[in-house]
């Protein structure tokens, strides 16, 4: 893993948490706010359940006291009587009793209820302008209606169902027109949203902390295997530069001797077992020595080096070889025939003078040559690799003894 991926999955990995963190918030608002609601529903149920047993038993006496006091839109005459001990009693209708109930709640726990309609008898129970909607919502059909509201400035989940006539309340809502079945107005509860947000702004707390706990395990879990990879890409790179300086020569970066040894091995054996013939050029650079006393040796490394890049650009097939052989010499192994082999050495020989590589002590050109001794054998019984590798360096000494810059061939007895 690189830097720029850690980074990557980092990000992402922060996103897809902020995802989460996101999704379950706004879930967790949700459900609180249906909680809020069918809260208010069921104040709003067990009202009506309550105005229902007043209303069946046509209202019930209470003793008039400062707070009770008689409903004046009551209009039934046997409202107030005086029992045989004397006490004062009044009627108190569903209306009354729910009021005085509402009265009472907002004291305890803040959660409001009003009975109210579009039409009230009495004028105090004038709906506010989310009541008035509500109740239009449910002259149009709607079942109950229910929003986020300010009352007073103050934030309510705010519920409303309709109150609908039944037998029982027309007693009182006998007027004409008035019939069973109708909406006669509703009954408003409205839960602070203080209580609902408190509840949820603790959960929500809670997940913020165990999304940064998941986030955190995550980055260190990633950090960890960058870590790791770093560690091992590492290690793995200090192996294969082992392994290169193994069986590769540091300066030209060409085999070296020791892979040179494995690969005739190896090729001698295969060319043994299928007949063919194995060549071998031998290569060696003209009056080096010379260039290196005259340019200095960091010279004659740089000199090396491009002699070896030029070389190697032929070979390119998997059973050729070309390797360092040892200080300014090279060698070539290729399963070829002899005309094939001269040719090749011909072409290695012209490239390296194509260069134009200036060496100013050389007494046969003004730039660097190199001599070849080319040798080719089919290896069988009593023939061992080492007398190609005499046969070629026979032939690098005739092509040094005959002028140098030049291909010369093993001349012993014909190999093929
Ligand atoms: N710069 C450099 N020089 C090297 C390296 N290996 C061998 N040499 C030099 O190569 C030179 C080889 O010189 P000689 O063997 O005398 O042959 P020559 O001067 O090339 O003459 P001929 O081969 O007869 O043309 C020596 O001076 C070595 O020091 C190397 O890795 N780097």
């Amino acid at each position: 893993m690189k830097a720029t991926s850690f980074l990557m999955f980092s990000v992402v990995w922060l996103m897809l948490i902020g995802l989460s963190y996101y999704y379950q918030a706004e879930d967790d608002k949700k459900f609180g706010q249906k909680i809020a609601y069918k809260q208010a529903e069921m104040f709003f149920q067990h009202i009506v359940l309550m105005r229902k047993w007043n209303s069946e038993h046509g209202g019930v006496y209470v003793p008039i006291t400062e707070r009770t006091q008689p409903n004046p839109y009551l209009k039934t005459p046997a409202r107030d009587i005086i029992t045989s001990e004397g006490q004062k009693l009044t009627l108190i209708n569903p209306a009354l009793m729910t009021r005085q109930l509402a009265e009472m709640e907002r004291g305890d726990s803040g959660i409001r209820f009003h009975i109210t309609s579009l039409e009230p008898i009495r004028p105090d129970n004038q709906a506010d302008d989310w009541e008035i909607t509500a109740l239009q919502a449910f002259n149009q059909g709607q079942k109950t209606y229910q929003e986020v509201s300010d009352i007073g400035g103050q934030r309510f989940y705010r519920y409303m169902g309709p109150l609908i006539l039944e037998e029982p309340c027309m007693k009182c809502h006998d007027a004409p027109g008035n019939k069973v079945g109708d909406i006669r107005g509703g009954i408003s509860v409205s839960i602070p949203s203080a209580t609902i947000d408190d509840i949820i702004f603790l959960r929500l707390q809670w997940l913020r902390q165990s999304h940064l706990l998941i986030s955190a395990i995550g980055l260190m879990a990633l950090l960890l295997a960058y870590w790791a990879q770093v560690r091992l890409s590492k290690r793995l790179t200090k192996a294969r530069s082992h392994l290169q300086l193994a069986y590769l020569d540091a300066l030209t970066l060409l085999p070296n001797r020791r892979y040179y040894d494995a690969f005739v091995r190896r090729e001698w054996k295969r060319a043994t077992r299928h007949h063919y013939p194995l060549s071998m050029v031998m290569i060696d650079i003209d009056f080096f020595k010379a260039y290196n006393d005259n340019l200095g040796h960091v010279e004659g490394d740089q000199c090396l080096r491009q002699v070896a890049r030029t070389l190697r650009h032929y070979f390119r097939r998997s059973g050729d070889l070309i390797a360092r052989y040892g200080g300014e010499e090279f060698c070539v192994v290729a399963a070829c025939d002899s005309m094939q082999i001269m040719q090749l050495a011909e072409i290695l020989r012209m490239a390296v003078e194509g260069m134009k590589l200036p060496h100013p002590d050389s007494k046969i050109s003004q730039y660097v040559t190199i001599s070849l001794g080319v040798a080719t054998l089919i290896p069988r019984e009593n023939v061992e690799f080492g007398d190609l590798l005499l046969h070629a360096d026979r032939a690098l000494y005739d092509a040094k003894h005959s002028g140098r810059n030049r291909v010369e061939k093993y001349q012993g007895q014909a190999a093929e």
